[in-house]
């Protein structure tokens, strides 16, 4: 579940793949699927768990105030979801549109009587014309565990980041406000993360062989994609009995 095109100045951003279909059965591949309770490979379900599989309810009507457009969506806990997990929660998910930038922001309520911990992460798809093209900025210095190479750790050294391989990194306690992706939607376009309580960010493309693999996956796609996705991965969070937890991560057109 997620937006599945970013129209800012009317150019689609993020990314839908031509063979993904929602099925309430597996992940569509595009957008901003939202990943829940667990991210990555889940002894009690699916990878990234049910949040992006499971079919969201309309919490409020869209709303336009000063030039922006609101609207609220929300997904509880059911007899499926408490077979895999056995907690009560609701999750809200507010989309607010503006000229220049979209501000998502996912509240975890827990509504159970007891404490529970997750993982969780706005999995962005972004499109571009050429991969080759796409630099990612504000990662110099950060720790990142590199998932290709078996999940070993290093440090970034570089200031920019560009992706020419199968690539799938956790990059840890990254600042919430330097993050920057350019070369996306027509090239010549960047974009600004700014995020609240989502301090890891995830690089991924899976490279040809890899694309190849995937039925949901054309085989040339992975030149025009690029997941850069912010997330509470490397540690998980809690929400205690009756309270709630949000994360924000507000993508602007620079
Ligand atoms: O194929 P999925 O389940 O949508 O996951 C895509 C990728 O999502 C990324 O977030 C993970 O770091 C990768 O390991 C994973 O392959």
């Amino acid at each position: 579940m997620g937006p599945q095109s970013y129209p800012g100045k009317s150019k689609t951003r993020t990314f839908s793949f031509k063979k993904s279909v929602f099925d309430n059965k597996k992940a569509i591949r595009g957008g901003i699927p939202l990943v829940f309770p667990c991210f990555g490979p889940w002894e009690n379900g699916p990878q990234h768990g049910f949040a992006r599989i499971k079919r969201w309810k309309k919490e409020s009507e869209a709303e336009r105030v000063n030039g922006r457009i609101s609207i609220s969506f929300s997904l509880e806990d059911d007899d499926e979801t408490r077979k895999m997990w056995n907690y009560r929660f609701k999750l809200v998910y507010t989309v607010d549109l503006g000229e220049n930038d979209l501000k998502l922001t996912l509240t975890i309520n827990n509504t159970d009587s007891k404490p529970f911990d997750f993982t969780t992460l706005m999995h962005t798809y972004f499109r571009c014309k050429n991969i080759d093209d796409v630099r990612i900025q504000g990662l110099e210095g950060l720790q990142f565990t590199d998932k290709v190479a078996g999940g070993t750790e290093a440090k970034e050294e570089r200031t920019t980041v560009l992706v020419d391989q199968n690539y799938d990194r956790v990059y840890m306690n990254c600042d919430p406000g330097k993050i920057k992706v350019d070369c996306v939607g027509n090239g010549k376009t960047s974009v600004a993360l700014s995020l609240s309580n989502l301090t890891d960010v995830v690089v991924w493309n899976p490279w040809q062989e890899k694309a190849k693999a995937m039925s949901d996956f054309d085989d040339e796609e992975y030149k025009t994609m690029i997941c850069v996705e912010a997330g509470c991965v490397s540690r998980t969070a809690t929400a205690p009995a009756g309270g709630s937890v949000s994360f924000t991560q507000t993508l602007r057109l620079c």
